[in-house]
């Protein structure tokens, strides 16, 4: 499927596509010419030393973290900070399955780690925007995974660090969980091992999706509050079948194992011969951990295990029962504990 209309700038725009040249991958694939979509809010100051990095969610672009988590007055202010959202390596928007050509188009897209997004973005903020530092990596879900692979590969580049709702090695239960939800869109005939001609050959593999997405992304507590009614759906099926259904529908099947693929294999213990302790032990930047409180993806125990290893961390846990996708940012509340929370980590100094 060549260039699904989805993924363009009239959905998720403004951006503009970086090239980085080629990449060479963890798992031994390369991409050449690589391209990343960077969206950015805001000025570099003459320091160079007022630049954010926000990575994106597994299924996400940088258009919802500009609607979401950037304006004025908000933690991520453009008026103060040189913003730059970054997309990651196969989401769509970025070099991907469906915009790739020859062997690596569509099925033959290599795999991709976060490393080595995380390496390509190290690549277009030291060549393209000159950085030798970073006053804040902060990011949601696998935008989380992203920030410790930041913190832990570049410690003197990150000088803050806000994994939201994500945690730096993905545990055994969550490798399940994402197995789980692969397969109910491999599954499908109409996949046809990711030669399929249109997301809608995947329709049915794309809707099974959806619904585990609805079980494992909210909780049973947003549920019993009749929280599905504030997107205007009266019951949980209708919300399901249709906000769900809706979201996942238009995407590219392959994008989505791309991505499904790197997050459960998030692993910052990889730099360490799989000790995770001494991983985490090597970040130097200011962290704030920040789970949600009713997330069963990556639950507030999971994530307060791995920030008792990183030094002069934080636990801030978010109150919201709006689990895992109040990433999504329908729960106010949440938002304000996230901008208090972001906003006392940038006033905290660093040497
Ligand atoms: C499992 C990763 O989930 C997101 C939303 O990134």
């Amino acid at each position: 499927m060549r260039n699904n209309p989805y993924y363009g700038p009239e959905g998720h725009g403004p951006y503009e596509m970086i090239g980085i040249g080629d990449l060479d991958l963890e798992e031994g694939g390369r991409i050449p010419d690589c391209q990343l979509a960077v969206a950015t809010h805001g000025k570099l100051n003459a320091a160079k030393d007022n630049a954010i990095l926000v990575p994106t969610w597994y299924s996400g672009t940088s258009k919802i973290m500009e609607q979401v988590y950037i304006g004025d007055g908000r933690a991520l202010d453009p008026s103060k900070y040189f913003i730059i959202v970054v997309n990651q390596i196969g989401n769509g928007l970025s070099t991907s399955p469906h915009n790739s050509t020859g062997a690596l188009a569509g099925p033959g897209f290599p795999k991709v780690r976060i490393g080595d997004d995380v390496r390509a973005q190290h690549q277009l903020l030291t060549e393209t925007y000159g950085l030798d530092r970073l006053a804040l990596v902060v990011g949601g879900s696998m935008g989380a995974q992203q920030t410790y692979e930041w913190a832990v590969r570049y410690p003197e580049f990150v000088q803050r660090a806000a994994p939201i709702a994500g945690t730096a090695k993905f545990t055994e239960h969550d490798i399940l969980l994402l197995d789980t939800l692969a397969e109910a869109i491999t599954s499908d005939p109409g996949f046809r091992d990711g030669s399929y001609a249109s997301p809608a050959d995947v329709a049915a593999g794309l809707k099974r999706h959806a619904k585990g997405w609805t079980l494992c992304g909210w909780s049973d507590a947003f549920f019993r509050a009749g929280r599905h009614r504030a997107f205007g759906f009266e019951t949980v099926r209708d919300f399901a079948d249709n906000f769900m259904v809706g979201y996942f529908a238009p995407m590219d099947p392959n994008a989505l194992l791309s991505m499904s693929w790197k997050a459960q294999n998030a692993d910052v213990s990889r730099h360490t011969g799989g000790d995770l302790a001494a991983a985490l032990g090597r970040i130097k930047a200011k962290t704030f951990v920040m789970p949600i409180s009713h997330d069963v993806i990556f639950p507030v125990a999971d994530c307060a295990a791995e920030q008792a290893l990183i030094s002069g961390s934080s636990l801030r846990p978010l109150v919201s029962i709006d689990g895992h996708l109040g990433l999504f940012g329908a729960d106010p509340e949440l938002l304000a504990q996230v901008d208090a929370n972001l906003k006392e980590l940038m006033e905290t100094s660093v040497d």
